[in-house]
């Protein structure tokens, strides 16, 4: 069975620009990923996703706008083994809350959709980043 992780795709406006969050593993290759996590046994996808973002960037679902129809799954293989992640779009509120990093990062950065797709390296996820940025363009601004 497929290992399964659930997360957001976060968002700010900030300066009249569309931001988003990405974070740096502490660990591995130190990739940048959103915030996200592997589902615990009885957990639901969305309680997965804001447990995750509570534990490794600190914010809480009352400090963000949750898009819960607004959703993109991506698949992929680690260690030859199969990974399913679900990201839901979110736009964060309290813009005077700062992340608080875990000990499972070692770097945030709010980054537009260029340089996030930079750094978020993989296709799958720079898939999603467009997806959502779209989204925003044609239903959030
Ligand atoms: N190498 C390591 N050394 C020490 N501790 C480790 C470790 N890897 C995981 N851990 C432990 O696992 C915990 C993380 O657990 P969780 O926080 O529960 O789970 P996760 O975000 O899904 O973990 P991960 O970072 O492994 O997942 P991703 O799919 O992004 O990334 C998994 C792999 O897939 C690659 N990947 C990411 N996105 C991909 C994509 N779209 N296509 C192909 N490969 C991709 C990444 O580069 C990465 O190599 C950490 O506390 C840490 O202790």
């Amino acid at each position: 069975m497929a290992t399964r992780a659930c997360g957001f795709v976060i968002f700010r406006q900030f300066c009249g620009k569309i931001e988003y969050l990405l974070m740096q593993t502490s660990y591995g290759k130190h990739h940048w990923t959103p915030p996200k996590g592997r589902v615990d046994p009885g957990e639901t996808d969305m309680i997965t996703a804001l447990r995750e973002t509570k534990e490794e960037a600190g914010y809480l679902k009352e400090d963000m706008k949750i898009f819960e129809s607004v959703k993109q799954e991506i698949s992929y293989l680690v260690d030859k083994k199969p990974k399913v992640v679900v990201y839901w779009l979110a736009e964060i509120l309290n813009k005077n809350k700062e992340v608080t990093l875990s000990h499972e990062h070692q770097d945030f950065k709010w980054l537009t959709l260029e340089d996030a797709c930079n750094l978020a390296v993989y296709p799958e996820m720079q898939n999603i980043l467009k997806y959502f940025d779209k989204y925003i363009s044609e239903n959030v601004l």
